[in-house]
């Protein structure tokens, strides 16, 4: 089902995303908290954490379009935001952006046209739509208006309009929510197709644990911050725990500990 021709590889020591002293104010409230890390390229990263806890905000602001963004980001060499990175970046909200009124094909036909214009390109087009909707596994539906599909295909005719450009950075939030267990192991067999072939780097949000497992590097979040980086295997060791999800609440427990512990402590 899938069939992308292999990228270059990544030049070696550089980061897909580098963020420093990273701040987000949304309405009253500081919902990022002056966050470092990086996100290596050509590898998958996970961004796991509760509900609220600021992931889609920091998806907004690495793809640039968080307002009320401090510190620095920078994204593919950029700074997030950059003009350059449009066509470089693609990304899939929560929420599905597809036409209703339009089958799966005419909807990637339709973002398809804006990418790659011109009668010459027509061929190519067809090509390319083809195989993102046989990617995502959606040819037999390919005539079906995207309003009768249910919420997991309509998500994945969104995943689809984000390969069209074949992107060197996929930011994909929450891809998996409300999909099968065989269509989920599908999708993470998908995503380790294009980091493997393209060498595209990935960060996706979930708040499935299970789903921290599939990914090279963990980026676990908590209440605006992050709470640990590093590969399952290195939190798994460090925490002396059996999975990720283990791994993961003693690592918030050992915060909410010092968070108790600094609220005793007498100010000066
Ligand atoms: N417009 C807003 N004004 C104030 N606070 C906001 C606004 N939008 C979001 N927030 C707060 O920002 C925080 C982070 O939200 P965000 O959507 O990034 O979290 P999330 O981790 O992606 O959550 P989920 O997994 O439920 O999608 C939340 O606590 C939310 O209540």
């Amino acid at each position: 089902m899938m069939n992308y021709s292999p990228g270059p590889p990544p030049p070696p020591g550089t980061s897909a995303v580098s963020a420093a002293g990273l701040t987000v104010v949304r309405g009253p409230r500081t919902v990022l908290r002056s966050l470092d890390f990086t996100v290596p390229p050509g590898q998958i990263t996970g961004l796991l954490g509760p509900s609220g806890c600021g992931k889609s905000t920091l998806m907004r602001s690495i793809v640039g379009t968080q307002a009320k963004v401090t510190g620095t980001l920078d994204v593919l060499d950029h700074p997030a935001g950059h003009p350059a990175l449009r066509s470089r970046i693609g990304y899939v909200t929560q929420a599905p952006s597809v036409y209703d009124d339009l089958t799966v094909r005419q909807n990637l036909d339709y973002f398809a046209a804006i990418l790659d214009p011109g009668r010459a390109a027509a061929d190519r087009r067809h090509e390319n739509v083809t195989s993102a909707i046989a990617d995502v596994d959606l040819t037999t539906h390919a005539d079906a208006l995207a309003g009768n599909l249910s919420g997991g295909q309509r998500g994945r005719v969104s995943l689809a309009v984000a390969l069209l450009g074949t992107p060197e950075l996929l930011v994909l939030d929450e891809p998996t929510v409300g999909l099968d267990p065989v269509l989920r192991r599908d999708l993470w067999a998908l995503f380790h197709h294009i980091a493997a072939t393209r060498g595209a780097t990935l960060l996706i949000s979930s708040h499935v644990m299970d789903e921290a497992e599939r990914c090279h590097r963990l980026l676990l979040m908590r209440q605006g911050e992050i709470l640990a980086d590093g590969t399952p295997e290195s939190l798994r060791t460090r925490t002396g725990a059996d999975t990720v999800e283990a791994a993961f609440l003693h690592l918030v427990d050992e915060a909410n500990e010092g968070d108790a512990r600094n609220e005793k402590e007498p100010t000066r």
